[in-house]
């Protein structure tokens, strides 16, 4: 490492001590803690950021959001050039730097690390990393401290891409490196444009159906969604969809209290702003930073009651309709050309809702499992060449592969020069345009949104129609403060405990006690908690089964414990 890198790491990691007694670790989806403690953290992975670019030869986003947590807390990751989440064999690292203790500790672990990767820090190449941070109030703060550890690395620059939905920024950096056009507008009118090449193709059976539905309304979580729904949606109101949005915090209200889909889905009440002159409506939900969507009706004319429709109902809605369309394309004359052996699968979690793994096996689909988070789903849906992947909070999305879309639009030719017009022709191009409608990069409630809207609109379905897909087991989540949560380790996508000893078999002995139980735990990567999830034949048992769980958590792991 030159000298003049050398003092300036140093010169400039000095401004920014780490919090004393503090290890923080790059969990299920970068570094969160109480926004009060980040400086030192977000200005390292401003360095860290700036070395990806550096070795990835390719613009690398960082976004500074603390997603569905409270509005006191933030975070920050980072988005590769695919627009994915960070590479898993850089985490470690992150971990490191962002722990070092001393600017000589720090300097010394960047100049190894440099090494064993080879980069060159000789200031010869530029890199560009785009900063973007949603609405909580600490971000611009944190966004500096972000520039100043980009810009300590010689060569890299840091682009302040102002307020942004993760989904838009991991979008940008996908969009950027793929040379597209890259800017939010872009990124409007491509979902936008591809929205209505959905709804081209179909006849919309909304009309012919008994079920009005007219509008969404949608609860913007009172964050950055919500504000960029109200700013943006004259744009997409097309085709007769008309959108309403609640909670887009302009008009005052706290990020993610009371609000948004993590509490939608986790309480299974109404959002502030709903209530029972919503009863029947069609309902969304999004999470603080918009990669989440949930929808929801409002149960009654009086309780605050709702029937949530989550996340693996909108990988069952997606699922069935993908489903649809190849069967559809499949029935083309295949003197056409080779027909694809086209691989589709469905990833999904432990949280899953049991029915919903039940439906998609009927439905022939193949099921994997991953740990929680989508870096992991992700990773796994890229093996298919039609991969869908949801998290039951409704993180998620489709990928498709670059054979399979290559194939659709050799298809698509051959098929518009024999039989324009037909209904294959018309599957292939939907499918185009799901593919460019749904973000590639990573789980987005925005063009997730339009999806199912498009989805219903062509089905003729009513949300209670989608619902009706299948029947959740009734479920309960409930988490627990413990002294140290890294004392709990799982196995098995989660669902098995390995350490501390004891508690698997108190957990099984447990879950025995109830029909079609089944319990697990493990500690939540964005919250200080053992988050528990129980699921079992009737609410009240899944409540039981949850607190009793809990309540063995607490004496395993609690205050009182040891
Ligand atoms: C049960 C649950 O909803 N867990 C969420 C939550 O992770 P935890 O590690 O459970 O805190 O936040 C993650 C990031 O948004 C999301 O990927 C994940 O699904
Ligand atoms: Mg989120």
């Amino acid at each position: 490492m030159k000298e003049e890198q050398r003092s300036l790491l140093l010169r400039s990691s000095s401004q920014f001590p780490p919090p004393e007694g503090v290890k923080l670790s790059y969990g299920t989806s970068g570094f969160r803690a109480d926004a009060g403690i980040l400086q030192s953290t977000v200005y390292r992975v401003g360095i860290l950021a700036a070395l990806r670019a550096l070795k990835t030869e390719s613009v690398i986003g960082l976004m500074i959001t603390a997603s569905h947590n409270e509005v006191s807390d933030n975070g920050v990751k980072i988005a590769d050039p695919n627009g994915g989440m960070l590479s898993q064999h850089w985490e470690p690292f992150a971990d490191a730097l962002a722990n070092a203790q001393t600017p000589e500790h720090l300097l010394q672990l960047v100049d190894e690390f440099a090494e064993s990767e080879g980069i060159a820090l000789d200031g010869a190449k530029s890199v560009e990393i785009l900063v973007g941070r949603d609405t909580r109030p600490s971000g611009s703060s944190l966004l500096e401290a972000a520039k100043l550890g980009i810009g300590s690395v010689i060569g890299a620059v840091a682009l302040d891409m102002g307020i942004l939905t993760t989904p838009q920024l991991h979008w940008i950096v996908r969009a950027r490196n793929n040379g597209d056009k890259a800017s939010e507008i872009d990124y409007f009118e491509q979902i936008s444009s591809s929205f209505r090449l959905v709804l081209d193709g179909f006849d919309s059976k909304w009309e012919e159906s008994n079920e009005v539905v007219d509008k969404l309304i949608v609860d913007g979580a009172n964050g950055v969604g919500g504000q960029k729904l109200q700013v943006y949606k004259e744009v997409l109101e097309l085709n007769g969809l008309v959108i309403e949005v609640r909670n887009t915090g302009l008009e005052g209200g706290v990020l993610n209290e009371g609000v948004g889909a993590d509490f939608a889905q986790k309480e299974k009440v109404v959002p502030h702003g709903f209530g029972s002159q919503d009863f029947g409506s069609r309902c969304a939900s999004l999470d603080g930073d918009a990669d989440r969507l949930v929808y929801f009706t409002v149960l009654s004319e009086s309780g605050n009651k709702i029937e949530l429709v989550d996340g693996d109902k909108i990988l069952s809605l997606f699922a069935v309709f993908i489903k649809e369309q190849l069967s559809i394309l499949k029935n083309r004359d295949t003197k056409l050309g080779d027909d694809y052996p086209c691989c589709i699968g469905v990833v999904q979690t432990a949280y899953a809702n049991g029915a919903s793994t039940d439906f998609l096996k009927q439905q022939g689909l193949e099921v994997a499992f991953t740990p929680t988070g989508v870096k992991y789903l992700h990773e796994k849906a890229a093996h298919y060449d039609i991969g869908i992947y949801f998290e039951a909070n409704g993180h998620g999305t489709i990928l498709f592969s670059e054979l399979f879309l290559s194939w659709l639009e050799a298809t698509n030719n051959e098929l518009s020069s024999v039989s324009k017009g037909s209904e294959q022709q018309k599957a292939a191009l939907r499918l185009l345009a799901v593919s460019k409608l749904i973000n590639q990069a990573v789980g987005d409630a925005l063009s997730g949104m339009l999806l199912v809207e498009a989805i219903l609109q062509h089905m003729g379905w009513s949300i209670h129609r989608w619902n009706e897909l299948y029947h959740d087991l009734p479920s309960r989540q409930l988490k627990v403060k413990v002294v140290d949560r890294t004392a709990v380790v799982t196995a098995n996508a989660e669902t098995e405990v390995v350490k501390p000893p004891g508690i698997q078999e108190a957990i099984n002995a447990e879950t025995a006690n109830y029909p079609k139980g089944r319990c697990f735990i493990r500690p939540s990567g964005t919250e200080d908690v053992i988050r528990v999830y129980a699921e079992a034949s009737a609410q009240d048992e899944a409540d039981r089964l949850a607190k009793s769980v809990a309540n063995l958590v607490d004496k395993f792991l609690g205050v009182g414990s040891s």
